[in-house]
């Protein structure tokens, strides 16, 4: 959790990002995905249960392959704030191994790799309930100034 001090006077992160497509619990056409963190020494983990529907088909019965590229996002991104960082997506790579079905409760799985000052390197993986892993992703993510924040757009 980045420190309350680094953040507009009055708002606290969650608070900036309370419309996140991936994560917020109150935007209506979001994917609202909820995240159970695992921080134990240089192991951070975070990991979701995700049952999409036709709202998110790209095939038809399969989700868009855009909407896997945003869940990938979204697992990585939520690794920063144990890390203490409020960091930016620089560089998203997506391999999509299977078909991933809708109606279906997916694993979605982001792990911490390793950080190059700045520079954040994290990975995913989307796996079927009998194990398949359909889909895997890095990403890398860049810590920014804190301050940005103030000069975001509204
Ligand atoms: C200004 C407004 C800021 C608003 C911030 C708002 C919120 C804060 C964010 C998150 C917290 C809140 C909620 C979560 C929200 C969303 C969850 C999903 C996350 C996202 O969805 S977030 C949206 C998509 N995201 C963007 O909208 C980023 C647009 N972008 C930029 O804003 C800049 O791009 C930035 C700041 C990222 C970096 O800009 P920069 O100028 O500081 O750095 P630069 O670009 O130079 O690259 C640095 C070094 O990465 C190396 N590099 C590049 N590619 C590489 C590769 N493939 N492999 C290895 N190294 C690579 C270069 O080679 C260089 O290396 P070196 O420094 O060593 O030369």
């Amino acid at each position: 959790m980045p420190p309350e001090s680094h953040l507009p006077a009055g708002k606290t992160l969650d608070e900036q990002a309370s419309h996140c497509f991936g994560c917020s619990p109150i935007n209506p056409i979001g994917l609202q995905l909820t995240f159970t963190l695992t921080t134990e020494a240089e192991n951070i983990t975070a990991t979701a249960t995700v049952q999409l529907t036709r709202n998110h088909e790209g095939p038809p019965g399969y989700l868009h392959g855009g909407i896997i590229a945003t869940l990938m996002d979204e697992a990585m991104s939520k690794l920063n704030r144990p890390l203490n960082l409020i960091a930016m997506t620089r560089n998203l790579e997506v391999d999509y191994l299977r078909p991933c079905p809708i109606e279906t409760p997916l694993t979605l799985t982001a792990h911490h790799l390793h950080r190059e000052g700045r520079k954040l390197f994290h990975s995913a993986t989307l796996t079927h309930p009998d194990g398949t892993v359909l889909a895997t992703a890095k990403g890398l993510f860049l810590a920014i100034d804190p301050a940005l924040l103030n000069r975001r757009q509204p």
